[in-house]
């Protein structure tokens, strides 16, 4: 089943087009990865899905991008709640300058939650789901900013847990991380696909081929094909993704 579906998606800069008649679909509760070089366009057409690019001056956007059967795009979406249910998590981890449990609860306080019984029960499942629940139990008001680079990227995760979202959205969240708190997300992703939409952007191939279940390739604002990840590794169709993948360019 289609979580997400993209049809005849164009996106301009002014007039420079960063995403060229895109369509796709997102398998429900798989991981999607996007690869390809640096500025084709994955990062763009990543923060399409949850509108992220709307923040962004000067740019034009034609085409439509379903969440189920919404069209995202139409003019009476309420943004804040489309990003509710899409969640996102960046490169670098920003948690805020909190306490670890502020971190979580700020989004549920946000939108009116003031229980403190359901605030406590809502920060705990989260960092359990973020398997980030045993290292901090014992520091929960301490700063955020005292965990290691590896726990502020699974607070952040647990941060867009705590509003259940439906669909996470991951711009290469491993790339600031060292290779063991890269491992431990990468078996998080893989745990929480069983709930959630996943889709990551990678620049390594191995980690795409290790998490995902499928992969789009895209190349200079162009989708140039999306499969299983095994068949994109071992029988792409297309010439370009061949060259990609075995190293001849990018
Ligand atoms: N805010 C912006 N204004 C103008 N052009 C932009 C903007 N953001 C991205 N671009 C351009 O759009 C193209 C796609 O960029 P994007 O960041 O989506 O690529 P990417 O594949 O994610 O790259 P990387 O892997 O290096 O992060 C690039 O040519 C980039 O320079």
């Amino acid at each position: 089943m289609s979580k997400l579906s993209v049809r005849d998606l164009n996106l301009y800069y002014s007039d420079f087009q960063a995403l060229k008649n895109i369509s796709l679909n997102i398998e429900a509760k798989k991981v999607t990865a996007f690869i390809g070089p640096s500025g084709c366009g994955k990062s763009t057409f990543l923060r399409t899905l949850n509108r992220m690019n709307d923040l962004i001056e000067d740019v034009h956007i034609e085409g439509s991008v379903y969440l189920e059967d919404q069209d995202i795009y139409k003019e009476d979406v309420d943004v804040v709640a489309l990003r509710r249910r899409i969640g996102m998590v960046f490169q670098k981890p920003n948690p805020f300058p909190k306490s670890v449990y502020e971190n979580v609860a700020y989004g549920p306080r946000r939108y009116g939650m003031k229980d403190k019984k359901e605030l406590d029960s809502i920060v705990e499942r989260s960092l359990k789901e973020a398997a980030l629940w045993e290292e901090v139990k014992d520091r929960l008001n301490k700063s955020a900013l005292g965990l290691s680079g590896g726990q502020q990227q699974r607070l952040c995760i647990a941060r867009a847990l705590a509003m259940k979202p439906e669909v996470l959205l991951m711009d290469e969240p491993t790339s600031a991380l060292d290779p063991i708190a890269t491992a431990k997300i990468e078996e998080l992703i893989m745990d929480l696909k069983e709930n959630y939409t996943i889709i990551i952007v990678t620049h390594s191939m191995q980690q795409a081929a290790r998490i995902s279940d499928n992969t789009a390739f895209f190349l200079m604002g162009d989708l140039v094909e999306v499969d299983k990840t095994q068949a994109i590794f071992t029988t792409p169709r297309d010439k370009r993704t061949e060259d990609y993948i075995t190293g001849r360019f990018g």
